[in-house]
């Protein structure tokens, strides 16, 4: 059995989270989250850059019930490399209630996608926060984005705010929806008019293909009160920028935990005061329903709303 000693520093996920007073509306789907080993069943990648805790699937499940959540949508974390296993694991233990996105090399089979697809994967991730992994060519991950696009899968992609003019060409090329992660990961302290975050947003208007997750909060404040003990208007230095993503892009939209927060270096959010954020950026019933159910049921449970 392989025992794997988590990066010094690392933050684990809140134990107790208190109750929302925020109530998801039914069906509500929790579209960005991970699982992590159990490192004993699951081995992490060899090509890793850290080592987190464990955070299995029956306590995805758990905290998702605890929440008022219905479904998940787990996102390959890159401590796991392509090797899916933990991931689709937990889409196959979740009886259709969790959905997947991978991430997968070039070498990949034509018959390994399709049973990707079958345990429930619909998408794929390219990262390109590069504390997180080494460099893939742009030529591999524009094949690989070809043939999800025959599955009817998606690109998600993640990267800082400074790197998107030089990735402007190659997302803009992508044949597929395309789903940023955390907005992009916009520098809050500069101004939500300045040039850094009007870039993100032309990229939105003018290519509708683009969603943006208006997640993580936790990952962008700079100055906001944090997600702990009892505060319910947590980094309000982030809200006026998703706020406004939500609101210009109603429909291409998704909200998600990112439990078990990876690499959180000064605190680590109590997920239940983390959902009270989600009235602050999606302000009326309407525009919480297209976030939390309608979106993400058009991207991953795609059969059951058609
Ligand atoms: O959970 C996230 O979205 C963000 C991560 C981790 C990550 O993306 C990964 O390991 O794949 C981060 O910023 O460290």
């Amino acid at each position: 059995m392989t025992t794997f000693e988590k990066t010094p520093g690392w933050l684990d996920w809140y134990a107790n989270p208190s109750k929302p007073h925020f109530t998801p509306p039914p069906g509500a789907v929790d579209a960005h989250c991970h699982v992590f080993g159990p490192g004993a069943e699951f081995p992490f990648a060899p090509e890793r850059k850290y080592t987190p805790c464990d955070a299995s699937k029956a306590q995805l499940f758990a905290l998702r019930d605890h929440l008022g959540f219905a479904r998940n949508v787990i996102v390959q974390a890159t401590c796991h490399g392509a090797d899916n296993r933990a991931m689709v694991d937990a889409c196959i233990a979740s009886n259709g209630k969790a959905r997947g996105v991978a991430t997968v090399r070039r070498s990949i089979t034509d018959e390994e996608l399709q049973s990707l697809h079958d345990f429930g994967v619909r998408g794929v991730r390219f990262n390109f926060v590069k504390r997180l992994v080494d460099f893939t060519p742009r030529d591999e991950l524009m094949e690989i984005a070809g043939r999800v696009a025959k599955l009817g899968w998606h690109v998600v992609i993640y990267f800082e705010a400074v790197d998107l003019p030089e990735l402007w060409d190659f997302f803009t090329a992508l044949p597929t929806t395309v789903v940023v992660d955390h907005m992009g990961r916009p520098d809050v302290s500069l101004s939500i008019d300045g040039p850094q975050f009007a870039l993100f947003e032309r990229f939105m208007r003018e290519h509708t293909n683009v969603w943006s997750k208006v997640s993580c909060p936790e990952r962008l404040s700079v100055s906001g009160p944090r997600a702990l003990d009892g505060e319910r208007n947590a980094y309000h230095d982030v809200i006026p920028f998703a706020r406004r993503i939500v609101e210009q892009f109603p429909d291409r939209v998704l909200w998600g935990t990112d439990w078990p927060h990876p690499n959180l270096k000064d605190h680590m959010p109590d997920d239940g005061l983390l959902v009270d954020v989600i009235p602050h950026i999606a302000v009326t019933p309407e525009l919480q329903r297209k976030l939390l159910v309608d979106n993400p049921m058009r991207l991953y449970w795609t059969e059951e709303v058609k």
